[in-house]
């Protein structure tokens, strides 16, 4: 008999196949836990999945781009639609167009945002997200400051809520006949709905002779420009960021600043149409997503692009402190400042640290587009006083310009590949892996009551700061999927709704990556042990002493691993699942799919 942890309890023997037994329950009525289990919609079947990978929305939408009305006359105003991801005034390609636009004839410019609670439950935002946003439309709209809100340049923000979603598009196109506004500009939003959307909005936008322009502005390299010799999306990472930093300095004009929007005539503050949407409140809260931690995630996570680019001069110009570790205001004086002793610099050998404040945090602002990825990398280039963009993995700043990389890889998956965003693998082979039903152990993960330190210690760090270090967020999928045996999706949709910084396309990638079923060549028996994991992530222990109180007296590898005994006496949970023995059936079922 193999050594066995006290703690373990026995792997259960039921299991299921996602997409039938989540049905079969739901239609059995036996579960209303909508984070437990999926709506029935929510994994596409397979059929599904081929016809749309077959025919991409992207491709369908600039099709009906290049289709759509050409010119237009006699329009009052230029709109520009903000959305969730281009929630900012500086250098947002959109919003310069459609300024440059109004100044050619003549006439103001308006933004525009919907507010869309159908969608957000739809794709499982969570609060602090939402109210994340609402923040950021504040500062945009009429931030103090803020130095470059819509207010000083006479640019009036209109924020209002449309339901049911079905009708949004409809909902845009009147607004714009309210107004008579024949011209509108907006950046692409890459998921499938919005650009089924979109394409809806072109469709009824050429019925009404408006002209619709989409611009892509979220990523340094849009989707669709890479391929393969063979003329393929990419699908590996290391061979598309090979190519995608070439074709960035090759075009560094992709990086340049998109101008600022000019100022509006002083007269729009008495005009009969527009002047009463400089009135119009930016609503506090998206009613089903109030957000409990409102006041700590202002401290933690401050609005606005001066608070980005303030993150943003944190990690290149000082160093990181055990004592920003936690929920804390990252801007709050007292940061070392030294070019010698910069976050960024030092980013190769640190980054997988999750025990300091190694990284930029600035994910929470890319995602919203607080910050346009061109500015955070043109900063990056002035650190370095280099006019290319750096593409040493060697070097601190090269590998920190490589996790932008990743961020626009799992994009560009997405728009090749879009049936990811709907529940299925990116390899279909592993879609009939057999997983745990066991709420017990979910729950337990969610809550970092698993009796893992490390494991425990991040699912903690994200439900205290709405965040999680990228290490953590790794060990902490490749848990629930290998050695708990619980389905990603369950995963993927808890971060969904916890993190401040939640994008469909990295997260997804994300948890394919940890999960074994997506891009990642090595194959699925990349298995991490949470223990060595720990060691590496933690040296210090500061980050399990941080977020796992309970352990704070310990040090060394009781830390990491805590026997039975200090576990009972500190109260902390024994650990679920013994990993060697959740290691081997997960290897099992990961070869076999379908069986137990
Ligand atoms: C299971 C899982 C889920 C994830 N979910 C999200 C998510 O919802 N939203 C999100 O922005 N990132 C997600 N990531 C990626 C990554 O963990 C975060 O971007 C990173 O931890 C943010 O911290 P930072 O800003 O300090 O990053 P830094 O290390 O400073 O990196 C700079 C920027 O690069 C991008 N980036 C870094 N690593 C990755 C990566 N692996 N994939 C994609 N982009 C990356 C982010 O925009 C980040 O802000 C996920 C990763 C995993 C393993």
């Amino acid at each position: 008999m193999p050594k066995r942890a006290l703690s373990r309890t026995s792997i259960p023997a039921s299991s299921f196949s996602p997409v039938e037994n989540v049905r079969k329950r739901q239609r059995q009525g036996e579960t209303n836990d909508p984070t437990s289990l999926f709506n029935p919609n929510y994994i596409a079947s397979a059929e599904d999945a081929i016809r749309l990978d077959a025919d991409p929305p992207l491709q369908k939408l600039l099709k009906a781009a290049s289709a759509s009305v050409k010119t237009v006359e006699g329009t009052d105003a230029v709109v520009h639609w903000m959305r969730m991801a281009d929630l900012r005034v500086v250098d947002n390609r959109a919003l310069s167009q459609a300024s440059k636009r109004a100044r050619e004839v003549d006439v103001p410019l308006i933004v525009l945002f919907v507010i869309s609670p159908q969608d957000y439950v739809a794709h499982d935002r969570g609060p602090r997200k939402i109210d994340f946003v609402l923040r950021n439309l504040k500062a945009i709209k009429a931030g103090a400051n803020e130095g470059r809100s819509l207010k000083e340049l006479n640019i009036p923000l209109y924020v209002t809520t449309h339901s049911p979603r079905r009708t949004l598009p409809t909902g845009v196109i009147n607004i714009l006949k309210q107004w008579n506004v024949k011209e509108i500009y907006a950046n692409v939003e890459y998921e499938v709905d919005e650009l089924r959307r979109d394409i809806k909005i072109l469709e009824l936008a050429k019925q009404e002779d408006i002209k619709c322009t989409l611009v892509h502005d979220k990523l340094l390299v849009e989707p669709g420009t890479l391929f393969t010799q063979q003329g393929k999306p990419f699908s590996v990472f290391s061979p598309f960021h090979r190519r995608w930093i070439e074709a960035l300095n090759k075009n560094l004009h992709w990086i340049a600043e998109a101008p600022m929007p000019t100022p509006n005539d002083c007269e729009i503050h008495s005009h009969s149409s527009y002047a009463d949407l400089f009135n119009q409140e930016v609503p506090d809260e998206v009613e089903g997503f109030q957000c409990e931690d409102r006041e700590k995630m202002k401290v933690i996570w401050p609005e606005g692009h001066s608070a980005a680019t303030g993150m943003l001069e944190r990690f290149l110009r000082t160093k990181s402190r055990a004592s920003q570790l936690g929920a804390a205001n990252p801007l709050e004086e007292g940061a070392e400042s030294s070019a010698k002793a910069s976050r960024a610099l030092a980013y190769k050998d640190k980054r997988d640290q999750a025990d300091r404040d190694t990284t930029s945090r600035l994910s929470p602002y890319l995602s919203a587009g607080v910050i346009s990825c061109r500015e955070v990398v043109r900063a990056a280039m002035d650190l370095l006083k280099i006019k290319g963009v750096e593409s040493s993995r060697d070097t601190g700043v090269g590998m920190w310009v490589q996790e932008l990389a990743w961020r626009d890889f799992y994009t560009h998956v997405m728009c090749a590949w879009p049936r990811v965003s709907m529940g299925r693998p990116y390899q279909e082979k592993f879609a009939d892996v057999k997983w745990e039903v066991n709420e017990v152990h979910f729950n337990a993960w969610k809550e970092g009551k698993t009796g893992v330190p490390i494991v425990d210690a991040a699912m903690r760090q994200l439900n205290t700061m709405g965040w999680m270090h990228n290490r953590s967020r790794m060990i902490v999928a490749m848990y629930l999927t290998k050695d708990l045996m619980l389905d990603w999706r369950l995963g993927e949709r808890y971060f969904s709704k916890a993190l401040i910084d939640a994008d469909l396309a990295s997260n997804n990638g994300g948890w394919q990556w940890s999960a074994g079923t997506g891009t990642d060549p090595q194959p699925y028996f990349r298995i991490f042990n949470p223990y060595n994991q720990s060691e590496k992530a933690d040296p210090t222990g500061n980050y399990i002493r941080e977020f796992v109180p309970e352990l704070g007296g310990l040090r060394g590898p009781d830390l990491h691993k805590p026997s039975a005994k200090v576990a009972q006496k500190l109260g902390y949970p024994l650990p679920l699942v013994d990993h060697s023995e959740a290691r081997n059936r997960a290897l099992r079922r990961y070869k076999n799919p379908g069986t137990e």
